[in-house]
This record gives C-alpha cells, structure tokens and sequence, in this order.
C-alpha cells in the first residue's frame, strides 16, 4: 500500500482534519491543530506531506521517527500537531486495513469503557452550579472549569475572594455529589498559584490544571509540597522529551497530553506508559474534534493509569460545530453515566462523513482566542 494523496480541511468551530489517501483506497483521518494557528499547522503539514507521497502507511514508527528527526529543528506545538494528525491517520489506515479498532493492535482493553467529564462555565466561569445540574440529569458526575479570570501576577484579596466564593458556591450547592477539576488555564503567576491554591483546599477540587504556565513546570513540586490538592498539566508539552524532565522533578499528579498536539497516538502511548512508572494518571487534553477524541480513547483503553478523558460537547469554544457534527456513526460518543465504552469499528472507529466536512469547510472560520488586557493596560494570560 502507498500513500497517494493528504488533503486539510479547516472546519467550525476551531479544528482542521487530515484526510490521507491510498492506492488500495483505504483512507485515514487525523486532526492536526493547534487551537488559534490552524494555518500555520496546515502549512506544516502540507510540507512534512510532501515527503510521504509514495511511502507505506504501515510504518507508522518510521514515518514518525523521521518527521520528528529529520529536519533538525524539532518539537513545539506546530511541528508536533502536524506530526500527530499524520500520526492519527496512520492508525486510522493501518486498523482499517486489518479490520481491528487502533486499541486491539496497542495490546487490547485494559477498560471496557471510559470516564469522561464536562466543561461548565465558559471563558469567565458563570452559572456554574446551573450547567452542572444540567450535565448530572443526564448522567454526569465530573466536571472542569475555568477557576479565575485575569489574575494579577500579584493580586488582590478581593480577587481572592471573587474565586473563593464562586467555587464555594458550587459546594453549598452540591456537596460531594460531584468533583471538579479548576483550569487556571496559565492565567495565575507562580507568585499567587499557592495563595490562590491554599485558599481552594477547602472546596476539595479534583485537580488544578496549569496551576502555572507550563515554562514555570519547575514550580510544580514547590506547589505539591505545599497543597493537597493534584496538580495537572500537559495540554501544552509536546513530547516524550519534555515530559520526562517533568516527570523525573515530581509534583504532577495527573498528565494531560493533547493526542492533538504532542505527537499523536505513537506519542501519548508513550508519555502515558511513562507516566504509569512514575505513578502519575492520565487523563488526555480535548476540547477538540472527533478525531482527537477518538484518538484519545485509544490510548485510554490501553492504559491503566488513564483516569478521566476530556470531551467538548457541549464546551464554550465549540460555537457553530459540534462533535458529532461530522461523524455519521454518532452513537461511538453515546455516554452512559458519563462514560464512553469501547469503540468496536476499524481504525480510529469514527465514520467521518465526508460531505459535511467539504461543505463546512468551504467557509471555515479563522477562529483566534481573545487577547485579555490587565486593566493597567498590559497584556493578561487567557
Ligand atoms: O480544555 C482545556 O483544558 C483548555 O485549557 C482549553 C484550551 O486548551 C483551549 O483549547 C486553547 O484554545
Ligand atoms: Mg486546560
């Protein structure tokens, strides 16, 4: 089997997918993105392509090796998208061409279905406690929120407070009926991450995300040491190379790579395997496409230490698509209590319908993230 042809379509709300052609006719679909630089990936990927014309589809580890290794510069989140939507659709054709799901060729299930959680809240966290109502009527019991707006590399008690009383309202409300895990989403500086953090133990969250931004990781044992709540990171680590030096300096407790962005399936299988040895949980990074979250069940159902998968239906990003938007067999997401079981068809398992995705991609959006001022002026972390 060759490589005949890769084509990108950039589709609403925010993602692109990968199409890959062979000249046995079985096709592949990955999603390479990075949310806001969806052109800049699609031009890394158009280029790495032009190198796969002609070359098997089977030897997923050598074309990985060689778009990781063979043009000096490597890594990063453009450069490791692209390689992991190709990544992704490589799977996609090499199960498809066996007939088995992409997990059966990983080694098997060691899960028969999966738990996911919901976001709530949006951008600026608001009616929180109402969307999680909502998502646990139809079974939902984990949630994630955005856990401040702007905050100042040295803020206020009064900011303080505006986060403490939001999540407090959440346990008045709820009690222990149900866990959350806080995103700082890299809005809060090393200096107020442990003022901000010591004043949530209270509220017990599941996990703080990005407690810092992920170039201050060497904050993140000085954090552990100091709060009982996990710390969780990784949507924006790209490789077995950066999460090592993570893994080794201590105080994450649950990985969070994005099969999107660090290096797709071959990758996070990798990263996931290396963080069972450090006894860290996985749970993959997701507010994206189909695809990605196809791609990320993968590797759940291989990996012990996966614990919790993120999904976006229903996330504030996803204005004008959806997840099933482009799928035909819409039932591969159907949640039960929560959870995703096993994916039965070949490849990733997602029937992508084609025509939707040529139809919405004729007049994609060039979505970008806000950019967020302090109000001094000066640029904030979104
Ligand atoms: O889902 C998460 O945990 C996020 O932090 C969302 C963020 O990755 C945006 O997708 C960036 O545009
Ligand atoms: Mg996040």
């Amino acid at each position: 089997m060759k490589i005949t042809k890769l084509t990108t379509y950039r589709l609403p709300p925010r993602w692109m997918f990968l199409k890959i052609e062979t000249d046995e006719g079985i096709v592949g679909w990955g999603e390479p993105v990075i949310e806001g630089r969806a052109r800049t990936v699609e031009t890394a990927v158009v280029e790495m392509g032009e190198s796969l014309i002609g070359q098997d589809p089977s030897r997923i580890n050598d074309i990985w090796q060689t778009l990781y290794r063979s043009n000096f510069y490597r890594g990063g989140p453009i450069l490791m998208s692209a390689i992991a939507g190709i990544d992704q659709a490589l799977w996609d054709i090499k199960g498809k061409a066996l007939g088995v799901p992409v997990y059966q060729l990983l080694g098997g299930l060691v899960r028969d279905k999966m738990k996911t959680y919901s976001w709530v809240g949006g951008d600026r966290p608001s009616d929180i406690v109402e969307q999680m109502k909502k998502l646990m009527a139809v079974g939902f019991d984990t949630f994630k929120m955005n856990g401040c707006e702007e905050m100042g590399i040295v803020d206020s008690a009064r900011a303080v407070d505006t986060v403490v009383k939001k999540i407090g309202e959440i346990r008045d409300a709820l009690g222990n009926s149900i866990d959350f895990g806080l995103d700082f989403h890299g809005r809060v500086s090393a200096p107020m991450a442990p003022v901000l953090i010591k004043e949530l133990e209270p509220f017990r969250p599941l996990f703080i995300e990005e407690p810092v931004l992920a170039e201050q990781a060497e904050y993140y044992p000085r954090l552990a040491e100091r709060t009982f709540i996990p710390i969780a990171a990784g949507e924006r680590m790209f490789s077995r190379f950066e999460f090592k030096r993570v893994f080794a300096q201590g105080g994450l407790s649950i990985v969070q790579p994005d099969l999107s962005h660090a290096g797709g399936i071959t990758e996070c299988v990798k990263i996931a395997s290396m963080a069972e040895a450090y006894d860290i949980a996985l749970a993959p990074h997701c507010p994206l496409g189909p695809i990605a979250l196809a791609s990320c069940l993968h590797v759940d159902f291989v990996s012990r230490n996966a614990v919790l998968q993120e999904q976006s239906m229903g996330i504030h990003y996803n204005q004008g698509g959806e997840v099933n938007d482009y799928v035909r067999n819409k039932d591969v997401f159907k949640f039960d209590k929560g959870h995703i079981h096993a994916m039965t068809g070949p490849g990733l398992g997602v029937d992508i319908d084609e025509e939707v995705v040529l139809e919405r991609s004729r007049n994609a959006p060039d979505w970008h993230n806000p950019v967020w001022r302090h109000p001094d002026g000066a640029v904030a972390e979104w």
